[in-house]
């Protein structure tokens, strides 16, 4: 990628957010930076195209149609936690990565939500405001003590533990509901885990709000749920707008059934003035906030350096630390998939040019074994091997702008193109062979496919035939000194780098063939790179059972594979075959 891979121009980011120079500083060393902000949507629509990342807060919407438009986008970091702003799942299918900073702000929302707490229980809003009106209000602001009252917390993830370590060293009582959180780390904080919202809604003096916005927390605390509280207590939101009912926030506070509320986030941000949040802010029992739990000069500086250092890791082909679409790899597993991510990747695109994928246009399912083997059956991540194999299988047929495939979105693309791969690993001891570990892709007939679910009939030569041309569709490679190899490829034997442009001739195991293709290349003005001759499978090998040759096929066959220096045309290729050359060549680039 760019600068950062060696090539001319430098990827070029966008941030339209204030996000801290910290993290910018170290973007500026390999890429394009450029801060624009208060773009309006569509502002952000035309010009997204342009970038290779962005780099976002709570306030930019990431909508499938801006993901769509960033035609060059592989990553979106938002620096911070919640990633409620971002259509996840158009950017997993577009396989744009997308990061957050997962710890950065942590302590800052907590912080904030015990800045919330004790404000509300002293009416410092009201007070502040009181006394800059030049008034001296003391009877009216009476307030009331934290210590001994019950902290019910909803979401004891990061935030939620944190404040309720907080809260114990002010002598609070500690409860919890969250059906996900871990009992020790509970235990550990002296929070007690309820089994039920209605328990924690009754018991709670302040109730304070850690879930993340998703579809089973919207609304989680609404009429219903207010009701059961006591009227005495008072509720804190620094988790996202939406999740406590805002309408009927207000009412409860209206009429009386709740004592107060401390509130940082909204469902709008800002709110429009006369809707319910802004109704809420303006209430005198709510002390309000806007959006302020993240900021810290600290945790911003956290976030900023966090993310950025990821899209530098993304932009660089590397993997990033937290990223909420695509599974975690290690970088030391990492390295060792490294060589075999370019085999996959290799092998799929033969397996297309040699052998043909089919069209999912065509309706049809194509169906693989990909087999591990040795050592390489031990790893427990092979996602980004099914990746690499999925994006060799397609990018010979797909035009390379609109290929995108990475470990984010392989299975997807699989799936939409009728593609269907089985992992195996098999571990079996390889070192007789000379390496450690290899991989075998080999094609499988579709178990709906009418001529997999009933026997073959003999009687029928197409059957037969189609079910011998599937079943003689393997390829297995290896890697040597960090240099992947083919060693077999259909019914032959070989052993060559798959690199470059290469033609497969299949001929007759007979003295004189490699003379004849030689002169008609070098007829062509095609000159050979390596030259490699492949004969049938012997026995004794794994695969050959279902690898005879039947029908037309004869046993004196071998492959000849040849590197050459330039693309060879169809006339040059044509001119291989007949006569006593070739039964047939065909071209491969890899
Ligand atoms: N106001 C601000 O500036 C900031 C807000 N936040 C927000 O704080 C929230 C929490 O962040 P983290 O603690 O880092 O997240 P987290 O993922 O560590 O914790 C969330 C917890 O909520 C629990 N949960 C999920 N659904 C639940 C349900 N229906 N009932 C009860 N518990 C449920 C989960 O099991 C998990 O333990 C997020 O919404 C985040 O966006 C975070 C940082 C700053
Ligand atoms: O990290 C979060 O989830 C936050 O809510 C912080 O939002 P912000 O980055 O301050 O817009």
């Amino acid at each position: 990628m760019a600068t950062i891979n060696g090539s001319h121009s430098r990827p070029k980011v966008l941030i339209p957010e204030k996000v801290s120079p910290d993290g910018l500083r170290l973007l500026q060393e390999s890429l394009d930076v450029e801060e624009k902000k208060g773009l309006i949507p569509n502002q952000l629509l035309d010009i997204i195209g342009e970038y290779d990342a962005l780099i976002v807060r709570s306030e930019t919407k990431v909508t499938s149609a801006l993901l769509s438009a960033g035609k060059k986008l592989k990553v979106v970091a938002r620096a911070g936690v919640g990633v409620d702003n971002v259509d996840l799942g158009a950017a997993t299918k577009l396989g744009i990565i997308v990061v957050n900073s997962p710890q950065g702000n942590i302590n800052a929302a907590a912080e904030h939500t015990i800045a919330l707490l004790m404000a509300v229980a002293r009416n410092i809003g009201g007070a502040s405001l009181s006394i800059k009106a030049g008034k001296w209000e003391r009877s009216q602001l009476v307030g009331v003590e934290v210590k001994g009252k019950t902290l019910g917390i909803l979401g004891l993830g990061k935030v939620g533990l944190t404040v309720a370590r907080a809260a114990g060293g002010l002598g609070m009582t500690l409860v919890s509901y969250d059906p996900y959180a871990n009992p020790s780390l509970a235990a550990a904080a002296n929070v007690e885990l309820v089994p039920s919202m209605d328990e924690l809604l009754e018991q709670a003096d302040f109730l304070t709000i850690h879930t993340p916005m998703i579809a089973s927390t919207k609304g989680i605390i609404g009429a219903s749920e207010l009701s059961k509280m006591k009227k005495s207590a008072r509720i804190l939101n620094v988790a996202r707008g939406g999740i406590v009912d805002e309408s009927a926030l207000l009412s409860a506070l209206e009429v009386g059934t709740i004592a107060g509320a401390g509130m940082d986030v909204f469902t709008t941000e800002p709110p429009k003035p006369g809707d319910a949040a802004s109704k809420l802010i303006e209430h005198p029992k709510v002390v309000a906030t806007p959006h302020l739990g993240a900021s810290t000069v600290e945790a911003q500086e956290n976030v900023s350096i966090d993310v950025c250092t990821q899209v530098i890791s993304i932009l660089s082909g590397q993997l990033p630390r937290s990223a909420v679409n695509a599974p975690i790899i290690l970088p030391e597993e990492y390295r060792t998939l490294q060589p075999f991510v370019t085999l996959l990747e290799k092998m799929g695109s033969l397996y297309t040019q040699h052998f043909g994928l089919s069209n999912s246009s065509q309706r049809m399912r194509t169906t693989f074994e990909l087999t591990y083997e040795g050592t390489l059956a031990s790893t427990s991540n092979t996602k980004p091997l099914f990746a690499s194999l999925v994006k060799g299988l397609v990018s010979p047929i797909t035009s390379a702008d609109s290929l995108n495939i990475n470990i984010v979105n392989a299975e997807l693309v699989a799936k939409e193109r009728g593609i269907l791969i089985s992992e195996y690993k098999s571990r079996e001891n390889l070192e007789q062979e000379g390496y450690a570990a290899s991989v075998t892709l080999r094609a499988r007939l579709d178990p709906r496919s009418p001529s997999a679910s009933r026997r073959s009939n003999p009687a029928d030569p197409t059957d037969t035939e189609r079910q011998r041309k599937i079943r003689d569709q393997v390829i297995t490679g290896f890697v040597s000194n960090n240099q992947p190899y083919i060693s077999r490829l259909g019914r032959f034997t070989c052993q060559f780098i798959p690199t470059g442009t290469m033609i497969i001739c299949r001929n007759y195991d007979e003295p004189g063939k490699i003379g004849i293709v030689g002169g008609r290349l070098g007829k062509a003005g095609v000159n050979i790179r390596f030259m490699n001759v492949a004969p049938i499978e012997q026995n004794g090998d794994k695969l050959a059972v279902d690898s005879q040759p039947s029908g037309s096929q004869k046993e004196n066959e071998a492959l000849m594979i040849l590197g050459v220096d330039k693309p060879v045309d169809d006339d040059v290729k044509k001119g291989l075959i007949g006569g006593d050359g070739v039964l047939e060549a065909n071209v491969v680039v890899l």
